[in-house]
């Protein structure tokens, strides 16, 4: 019991020592010179220590956005060390679909590579801080600290590091929620959010399996995907951008946007919807294709109702000057005019500076019903490379629609269809609204009888159009016809009465002679 109350006295001196020795030292010592004795003490302590300590920063230096280096570390010890730590944390990202555990603060798990044993820390330091009206407040500040034996030094910064780096990406990437990005237009009550990308979670349904299509087209496109999404290497060594451009033209209701949101969920990219008539100017958009991240689609629908496609490019000079008289005449023009003044040689310039600009992935995807409509250097190869047509619904396309809308692979007028849609040009839209059910009591039956009838019914309208036409082009040509022999007519007795009067002219001539 003496022995028991002789230890705590000696302990109670000791910590009361301390803590003397402490408050002198930071009271005493000049700040400058406290600094300089930590430096030599922990330079100290690295020389007596066989151990190498990285520090990995949960914010970056500027101290406002989270480190992607941090995400990633975290990311790595959820997956392949968490499960060994005594106390995990649950963290409910926005940006990731499912809840991700990963180490609690102040646990430390260890981590072999190549046979060789590391430790990671996580902590957690509170900091205090006096605010510019006196008030005390206090954050958090999180690090991992990475430990292991000097021997390994070279090893660990050259291979591991990058491994956990790398495994870490990869997995953000793959527990990411998906994110449907559009341009913000400028607004008067919002001006900071102009020329700024707000996102929602991607959630469209559409895949390849569901998009009706020739199979072997849907086939040949989904390889160039896949091919394009492997080809990190490929590009690198053939000296060209990874990126690649598809151009969907086809008319309405043919599935460019469904065939848009198949391709983002098959390469399980991010979509960015740019508005371009919402863009402020050239400077704007170059700003918000710079603003996007990797494995992402960059989609402008409807491409030549976006932009006046039918000028010839201008020059840079002519560009220039045309944006001097632009700026004269929009100071007297009111400030709520808000016409977007990007150029297609201002949209050429940001595709081609985007594709110089970025080292990951990207797809960019222009759709258009018009293809003759667009300037050929917007959709050459190199910007627009693969051009795809989406057409009207055949029975290929159509046996899709049926399996998805009315589970059936078979009906006794699938011959009948067949032959119908061959000689009928209706959209896939629709034939799919046509399919659809449209009560409890309608069965697939119903529904294919109803198809058959509209498709007859729109042959019907498409043959009276023809005929219509060709009417139309008959009267003109008659009248065409009518025309130009009129204009015979009058061109010969112009031609008689030129005649006769000359001869008149020349027969008084030689009377008078
Ligand atoms: N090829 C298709 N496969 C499956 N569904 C389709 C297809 N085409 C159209 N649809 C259906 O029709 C609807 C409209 O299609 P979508 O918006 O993709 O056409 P679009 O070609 O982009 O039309 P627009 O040129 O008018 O923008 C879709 O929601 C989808 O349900």
């Amino acid at each position: 019991m003496l022995g028991t109350i002789a230890v705590w006295g000696i302990t109670a001196t000791t910590v009361s020592n301390i803590m003397l020795i402490r408050a002198v030292y930071s009271q005493y010592i000049p700040r400058h010179i406290r600094t300089q004795l930590e430096i030599y003490f922990y330079k100290l302590l690295g020389w007596l220590s066989f151990y190498v300590h990285i520090k990995f920063n949960e914010h970056t230096e500027e101290g406002l956005k989270i480190s992607e280096n941090y995400d990633a570390i975290r990311n790595y010890l959820s997956s392949n060390t968490a499960a060994r730590a005594q106390r995990l944390k649950a963290n409910e990202s926005k940006n990731s679909k499912s809840l991700v555990l990963s180490m609690d603060d102040h646990e430390e798990v260890e981590d072999v590579f190549n046979g060789v044993k590391v430790k990671w820390h996580s902590n957690m330091n509170e900091i205090q801080r006096q605010s510019n009206y006196g008030r005390n407040t206090s954050y958090e500040r999180r690090f991992f600290t990475l430990t292991f034996h000097r021997r390994h030094r070279g090893m660990i910064i050259e291979s591991y590091i990058t491994h956990v780096l790398r495994e870490g990406k990869a997995i953000g990437l793959r527990n990411r929620e998906r994110k449907l990005y559009t341009n913000n237009s400028s607004s008067e009550w919002y001006p900071w959010r102009s020329g700024k990308w707000s996102n929602v979670p991607f959630h469209h349904p559409a895949t390849f399996e569901t998009l009706a299509m020739d199979p072997e087209k849907k086939e040949r496109i989904k390889k160039d995907l896949v091919k394009f999404s492997k080809g990190k290497d490929y590009y690198k060594k053939v000296g060209k951008p990874w990126k690649r451009g598809y151009l969907l033209f086809g008319p309405p209701g043919t599935g460019k946007s469904t065939m848009i949101s198949a391709i983002a969920n098959f390469l399980d990219y991010d979509v960015y919807d740019l508005e371009l008539t919402t863009v402020k100017d050239n400077s704007e958009l170059k700003k918000l294709l710079l603003d996007t991240k990797g494995k992402s689609i960059i989609v402008i629908e409807d491409i030549d109702c976006s932009l006046d496609l039918t000028g010839q490019r201008k020059t840079k000079k002519e560009e220039d000057e045309e944006e001097d008289k632009e700026k004269k005449k929009e100071k007297k023009k009111e400030e709520d005019d808000k016409k977007s003044k990007v150029t297609l040689s201002g949209l050429l310039n940001s595709i081609d500076g985007l594709w110089s600009a970025c080292s990951d992935e990207k797809i960019i995807i222009f759709t258009t019903n018009f293809v003759d409509k667009l300037d050929p250097a917007l959709i050459r190869r190199g910007r627009m490379d693969n051009h795809i047509e989406m057409s009207y619904c055949r029975f290929e396309a159509f046996k899709v629609l049926a399996k998805n809308y009315l589970d059936i692979e078979s009906h006794e007028l699938y011959g009948e269809i067949k032959r119908l849609l061959e000689e009928t040009d209706m959209s896939p839209a629709d034939v799919a609204e046509t399919l659809m059910p449209k009560s409890d009591e309608e069965d697939a039956d119903v529904c294919i009888k109803r198809l058959v009838k509209t498709v007859e019914e729109e042959k019907e309208k498409a043959r009276k159009v023809a005929e219509e036409e060709e009417k139309n082009k008959a009267e003109k040509e008659e009248k065409k016809k009518e025309e130009e022999a009129e204009k015979k007519k009058t061109e010969e007795e112009e031609k008689k009465v030129k005649g006769s009067e000359e001869n008149g002219d020349l027969s008084e001539k030689n009377g008078t002679n």
